[in-house]
C-alpha cells in the first residue's frame, strides 16, 4: 500500500474511533491501538511533510452533535502530548520547578463562578466549542455551588466516577446499556439531558487549573490550587518535584494507581510557574507548559485456551478470552473480555494462539493482538444456557452475539444468582452451576422455591457435584438466611436501579418496613435523598406489580425481616424531616451532617415540601430556591448551630 494511501486509511479508522469515543461514549478499538495508529500516523505526516484534513493529529476531541447547548471557549482547550519514557520526562523538566499530577480519565470541564454563584459548567469539547452542562455540574458529589469569592473565577477540572460507583452503577445498567470503563460512564453522565440521572450518579469535580480570578496573583500553580482548595474545591492530588525528586515520585505515583479508586491513565507534568508556561506558547493542539506520561503498558505474551460465552440477562453473549495465568502489574491474570464479535473477528482467534494481553490503565485486562492469528474459533450457534439459535445483531456498526428466546434460562439463572450472593439473601454454597442443575431440573421456578429445596432431598444429593455433606450445607446456609435485613431482601429482588445502597437508604426512610415501601408514592420515594425519578419511577412500578407482590408474598412465608435498632443513640430527631443546602461550616460534607441527623433517627431528603420539619442553610437570608419554597410553605430556616442547639435541647 502507497504511504499517502495508508495515511487516507488512517484518518478514516482514527477519526471513526474518536466519533464513538467522544460523542458515543463507545470504544471501536482500545486506546492502545488507537495510539498506536495514532503514533503510525505522525510518523508518517512527519515523513511526507504532509497533513490530510481532518486528521486527528491537529484536531482536539469531537464535534459536537447533541442535543444540549453549546458555547465557544473563551480560551482554546488542548490536549496535551505525550510521552512514555521517564528520560524524556526528566529532559522535560530541565532545571524548573514542577507539578506532577494524576492525569485523571473522564471528562474536561470549565466551571465558570460570578461573585461566588456557580453560573456556568461546559465540556471541553472540540476545544473551540464546548456543552453547556451547568445543571449536570450542580448535582455533582462535590462542587460548591457558592464560595466566599467575589468577581469572577474560572477553573478546569476533571469530572470522574469512581471505580466503586462505575461498578455499582454498571451493575444496574441492562447489559446492552453497561459502560465499559468509567470514563465512557462519566462522559455519558455529565452530558445527561435529566440531571436526575447525574444525581444518582456520584460524579466528582478534580480541579487541575485556575484560569482566571484572584489567586492568580501567585505565579505558582502549585499556590493558585492550594487556593482553589482552600475555597472549596477538591484539587487533583499533586507534588511538587525537580529533577531530583521526579523519578522517585513517578514510581509513588505507580504504586499508588493501584489502590487508586479514581481512573487515571497516567500523570500530568506541568511547570510550575505560570508566567514561564505562558512564555512558552502552544502548538497546534498541544500547549508547552505540560505534558503527559503515560504508563508503560506491561505486555505479555501467552497461550489462548479458549473462549468462555456468557449470557446474560438481557440475552446479550459476550466473549471472555481464557488465557495460561500470566503475572501482569502484581496479579495474575487468566481471562479478559473481548466485548463482542467484532472484536474477537478482528482477532482471528484460535485456541492455541500466542496473544498479547495487557492492562489497561494498569487495572481492566485486555487482549492487546494476536501473534499466530489461526482463526478457527467459532462462534456458537446456540446459545450456551437453554440451546436455542443464536444470532448475530448490529448495534451501531459493533456486532454482538444474542440468544433470542425470550424464556432463555440465563436470564433466570442470573437471578437467582443475584438473589443469592452475599449482600443479598447470603446463601453460600449455590455456586452458578448449581443454581444452573436446579434451573435445568425444575426445581427452582421462582425466587421462594429455594426455601422449599428441603422437598427434593433425594434428587439434590444425587446431583453431580453435590452429595450428602454439601446438601446440609446448603440447607444450613439457607435456614441462617432467613433471617435478613430489609435492606438485602430488597436489593436481593434485583429491582433495575436499585442497588445495595439505594436499598439502605430506602429501608432506613420507610423505618424497615416493607408495606410502607409498598404504599409509597413516586413523589414521596423521589424526595429521598438520592433519589430521583428514574429511581423512584422504577421502585414504584415494581411494587405495583402483581407477579412481583405475589413473589414478595412468597418469599415472605419463609423469612424474617429482622427489626433493626438503628444504634444506641437516642432517636431525638424522629419524625423529623431536614432538607440540607448551601455550604457547611463545621461539618466535613453534607453526607456527615446527613449520618448524624439520621443516627439520631430523623430523615434527609432532597427538596423542600410541606412535610419537611427544617432547612438548614447557613445563608438563612438567601434567596435560593429552596429557601423560598421553605418560606412559602412555612418551613423553619435553620443555620448549623440552630441545629446543634436543637440536638442538644431537645
Ligand atoms: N479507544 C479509542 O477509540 C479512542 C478514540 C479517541 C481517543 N482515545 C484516547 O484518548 C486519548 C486522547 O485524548 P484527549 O485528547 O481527550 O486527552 P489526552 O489523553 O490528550 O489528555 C489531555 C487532557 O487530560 C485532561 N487532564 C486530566 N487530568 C489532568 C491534570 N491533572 N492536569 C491537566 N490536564 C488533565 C486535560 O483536559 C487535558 O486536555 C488518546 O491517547 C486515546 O488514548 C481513544
Ligand atoms: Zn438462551
Amino acid at each position: 500500500m502507497s504511504e499517502i494511501k495508508r495515511m487516507k486509511e488512517l484518518v478514516a479508522l482514527l477519526s471513526q474511533a474518536s466519533k464513538a469515543y467522544y460523542q458515543e461514549n463507545r470504544e471501536i478499538m482500545s486506546n492502545l491501538e488507537y495510539d498506536q495508529l495514532y503514533d503510525e500516523l505522525i510518523a508518517l505526516e512527519e515523513k511526507k511533510g504532509l497533513v490530510l484534513t481532518g486528521s486527528p493529529t491537529r484536531q482536539v476531541g469531537y464535534e459536537i452533535v447533541g442535543a444540549l447547548p453549546k458555547e465557544a471557549h473563551n480560551s482554546r482547550m488542548l490536549s496535551l502530548d505525550k510521552t512514555k519514557s521517564r528520560e524524556d520526562l526528566l529532559a522535560w523538566l530541565g532545571e524548573h520547578k514542577g507539578l506532577l499530577s494524576w492525569k485523571l480519565d473522564g471528562l474536561t470541564l470549565v466551571l465558570t463562578y460570578e461573585d461566588g454563584v456557580l453560573i456556568k459548567g461546559i465540556t471541553r469539547g472540540n476545544g473551540i466549542i464546548g456543552e453547556v452542562i451547568t445543571n449536570n455540574v450542580r448535582v455533582f458529589d462535590n462542587v460548591p455551588l457558592k464560595i466566599n469569592q467575589k468577581g469572577t473565577l474560572v477553573v478546569r477540572g476533571e469530572a470522574v466516577i469512581k471505580y466503586s460507583d462505575f461498578e455499582n452503577i454498571n451493575a444496574l445498567l441492562d447489559e446492552e446499556e453497561q459502560y465499559k470503563n468509567p470514563r465512557n460512564l462519566c462522559s455519558g453522565t455529565v452530558r445527561q439531558l435529566n440531571n436526575a440521572i447525574t444525581a444518582s450518579r456520584h460524579v466528582n469535580f478534580f480541579a487541575f487549573q485556575l484560569v482566571s480570578g484572584e489567586g492568580l496573583k501567585w505565579d505558582s500553580k502549585s499556590e493558585q490550587l492550594n487556593w482553589l482548595g482552600d475555597l472549596g474545591f477538591d484539587v487533583v492530588p499533586f507534588k511538587k518535584v525537580d529533577h531530583h525528586n521526579l523519578l522517585a515520585e513517578l514510581d509513588v505515583f505507580e504504586k499508588e494507581i493501584m489502590d487508586n479508586d479514581f481512573a487515571s491513565d497516567g500523570l500530568v507534568l506541568t511547570f510550575d510557574s505560570r508566567a514561564y508556561s505562558e512564555s512558552l506558547g502552544v502548538t497546534s493542539k498541544f500547549p508547552r507548559h505540560s505534558i503527559a506520561f503515560k504508563w508503560q503498558d506491561e505486555i505479555k505474551e501467552t497461550h489462548l485456551k479458549g473462549v468462555e460465552w456468557r449470557a446474560s440477562r438481557t440475552g446479550l453473549i459476550n466473549p471472555i478470552a481464557l488465557f495460561d495465568p500470566v503475572e501482569l502489574e502484581g496479579t495474575t491474570v487468566s481471562r479478559a473480555s473481548l466485548h463482542n464479535v467484532s472484536i474477537l473477528k478482528q482477532l482471528e482467534l484460535g485456541e492455541g494462539d500466542i496473544i498479547k494481553v495487557y492492562k489497561a490503565n494498569m487495572i481492566i485486562p485486555q487482549v492487546a493482538g494476536n501473534l499466530t492469528r489461526s482463526n478457527t474459533l467459532e462462534i456458537p450457534k446456540e446459545c450456551p444456557i437453554c440451546k436455542q439459535t443464536t444470532e448475530i445483531k448490529k448495534v451501531y456498526d459493533v456486532e454482538v452475539l444474542y440468544c433470542n428466546n425470550m424464556a432463555c434460562g440465563a436470564k433466570k439463572i442470573k437471578a437467582f444468582a443475584h438473589f443469592v450472593s452475599r449482600d443479598a439473601m447470603n446463601i453460600d454454597g449455590m455456586s452458578e452451576a448449581s443454581i444452573e442443575k436446579l434451573v435445568e431440573m425444575g426445581l427452582i421456578n421462582t425466587l421462594s422455591d429455594i426455601f422449599e429445596l428441603d422437598q427434593h432431598k433425594d434428587l439434590i444429593v444425587n446431583m453431580e457435584g453435590f452429595g450428602e455433606k454439601s446438601y446440609e450445607n446448603l440447607m444450613a446456609a439457607i435456614q441462617t438466611s432467613k433471617k435478613v435485613k430489609l435492606e438485602n431482601l430488597i436489593y436481593a429482588l434485583g429491582i433495575p436501579n436499585v442497588g445495595l445502597n439505594n436499598a439502605r437508604l430506602l429501608s432506613r426512610y420507610f423505618d424497615h418496613n416493607i408495606d410502607k415501601i409498598k404504599d409509597a408514592d413516586v413523589e414521596t420515594l423521589a424526595n429521598i435523598e438520592g433519589f430521583g425519578e428514574i429511581i423512584a419511577k422504577s421502585l414504584y412500578d415494581y411494587f405495583h406489580s402483581p407477579s412481583n407482590i405475589s413473589v414478595i408474598n412468597a418469599l415472605l412465608n419463609h423469612i424474617e425481616i429482622e427489626e433493626v435498632e438503628d444504634n444506641n443513640k437516642e432517636q431525638i430527631l424522629k419524625d423529623k424531616i431536614f432538607v440540607i443546602t448551601g455550604n457547611l461550616e463545621t461539618y466535613v460534607n453534607r453526607s456527615a451532617l446527613k449520618d448524624e441527623i439520621e443516627a439520631l433517627g430523623g430523615k434527609v431528603t432532597g427538596s423542600v415540601t410541606g412535610k419537611t420539619t427544617y432547612l438548614i442553610n447557613n445563608d438563612v437570608t438567601s434567596t435560593s430556591g429552596k429557601n423560598k419554597k421553605a418560606k412559602e410553605l412555612g418551613v423553619s430556616i435553620i443555620n448549623e448551630m440552630d441545629y446543634k442547639k436543637l440536638i442538644k435541647e431537645i
